[in-house]
């Protein structure tokens, strides 16, 4: 996914020599700076950032606040797994050393990140997650003087190389495991009293060269059902030398050489970031043209999260002027951060713990199943027990009915007869044909009657006695 590389900037506060300059920038908001010129009150011109830093009467607060606000979502992004870098720019004597590295006391981007890495490192390792993480952490540290790269740990020569696919890296250069904050704020410390320093007269302390500390994290995240994922990631923190005009830091002979090599670079810089920078970008960009370029490819175009901090000077309009166009620039310029993440399985660890998990699942599922299945037994026979209980009593009733209907059918049965066979035996003595053939009729069908109530009885009865449960009387 592309993403422009984010854009801040930090004013710095007055010095004491500048107490007598007039302040020509002003944050006015979180996104704004406004420049003013010397003496020309309408030459005022706003410039919009992704963030704009002011100071305060605190300088702790003040590194303390920077950190927070812009830096430690790179260190996030890192722990995700992107490649992430933090690179100052600005005239020298603009406050990047302070900004970047600061002091014991004030210390600034990086040894706050180193801190909080550390923190991180340990929260996640004492865990009682059941999925443990595993931390390398490795740091180098080099500067670039007189378009050389040179190792501020090591003694090897260092050459910037190209892989074959055209990511660059710098042979020879010593990587050093830490594994605590003391021992990789040491590397730092030693690394930084090794960099080129040397006076000008705008800064006593001033950076003859571009430092770039390189912080490489490796993260296994070991979960418990044997699933590895490897998270790599790797954080540039970067303080470049100061861009200065010769006679503005009053350089001469070895000074003069230096700044102009600096100048040849943070040109190339400039004149990278303006193609990166342009929607229809050249097939060629220049990255070449300085060691410090193509030291940094990938992370001005390429796989990386990348953010300037232009830092600028309170009272010099020329160069913050300067320094801003340039930050603009940088501000369209894309780089695409991917995930370098890999998972991996460990199928042994995988099998074990899986048999586990399925041992675990039974007995869990066979303690559920269990229950859930003798209430739903009971349920059923609760319904049962209903149906059949309102069976039962229908069927006794119906049975009730039939056999209190089939008693009064069989008395008014036999009372028929016995009317029936009386009027026969007085009507004998007469033989009034119709009457004879109609009475006959008549006692055949008392008869059929008769034996169609006898087999319903008959009938029924049997049914009666194959449930028990109904009592007649
Ligand atoms: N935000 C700030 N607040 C107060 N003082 C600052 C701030 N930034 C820098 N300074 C002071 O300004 C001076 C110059 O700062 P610094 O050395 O960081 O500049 P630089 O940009 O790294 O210069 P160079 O490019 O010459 O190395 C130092 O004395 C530093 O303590």
């Amino acid at each position: 996914m592309s993403d422009n590389i984010k854009v801040s900037v930090r004013l710095r506060k007055p010095l004491e020599r500048e107490s007598a300059e007039r302040v020509i920038a002003q944050v006015v908001s979180e996104n704004l700076i406004k420049v003013e010129q010397r003496a020309k009150r309408e030459e005022t011109r706003n410039f919009e950032f992704d963030l704009c830093c002011t100071y305060s009467e605190s300088l702790e607060e003040d590194q303390a606040q920077l950190y927070e606000q812009l830096a430690r979502d790179y260190l996030l992004h890192a722990l995700d797994g992107y490649n992430t870098c933090i690179f100052a720019y600005g005239q020298t004597g603009s406050g990047k050393s302070h900004t970047m590295t600061g002091s014991a006391e004030l210390p600034g981007i990086v040894p706050r990140m180193c801190q909080e890495l550390f923190e991180v490192r340990e929260m996640y390792e004492s865990s009682d997650d059941q999925a443990s993480t595993q931390f390398k952490i490795r740091c180098s540290y080099l500067e670039i003087y007189n378009e050389t790269v040179r190792d501020l740990l090591g003694a090897n020569k260092c050459r910037i190389r190209e892989r074959a696919d055209k990511t660059t890296f710098v042979e020879g250069l010593q990587e050093f495991e830490v594994n605590s904050v003391d021992e990789i704020l040491d590397y730092l410390r030693q690394g930084s009293e090794r960099k080129t320093v040397g006076a000008t007269l705008v800064n006593e302390q001033s950076s003859r060269s571009h430092t770039i500390f390189t912080i490489n994290v490796e993260q296994k995240e070991n979960s418990p059902l044997g699933h590895v994922l490897e998270r790599r990631s790797s954080i540039r923190l970067i303080d470049l030398a100061g861009s200065e005009r010769a006679n503005a830091s009053g350089a001469t002979g070895e000074r003069l050489k230096e700044g102009s090599n600096i100048n040849k670079s943070l040109s190339t810089l400039g004149r990278v970031i303006a193609m990166l920078a342009k929607k229809k970008q050249p097939r060629l960009i220049p990255y070449r043209d300085a060691a410090l370029t193509w030291v940094l490819k990938e992370s001005l175009g390429g796989n990386s999260k990348t953010c300037m901090i232009a830092c600028v000077s309170p009272c010099d309009f020329e160069e913050t002027m300067s320094t801003l166009r340039y930050a603009t620039l940088a501000r369209s310029v894309k780089t695409f951060a991917q995930l370098n993440t890999q998972e991996t399985v460990d199928g042994k660890v995988q099998m074990l713990a899986m048999r586990q998990q399925l041992d675990e699942l039974q007995g869990a599922l066979s303690r559920v199943g269990d229950q859930r299945l003798v209430r739903e037994q009971m349920e059923k026979i609760k319904l049962t027990n209903q149906f059949l209980e309102a069976r039962i009593e229908r069927e006794r009733r119906a049975a009730v009915d039939y056999y209190s209907q089939y008693a009064q059918a069989s008395s008014e049965r036999d009372n028929l007869v016995q009317v029936l066979s009386s009027i026969v035996s007085s009507l004998q003595s007469f033989d009034g044909g119709k009457i004879r053939e109609s009475l006959v009729a008549l006692k055949q069908r008392s008869e059929e009657i008769g034996k169609q109530l006898e087999a319903d009885h008959l009938e029924i009865r049997g049914a009666i006695e194959a449930c028990p449960s109904i009592d007649l009387q």
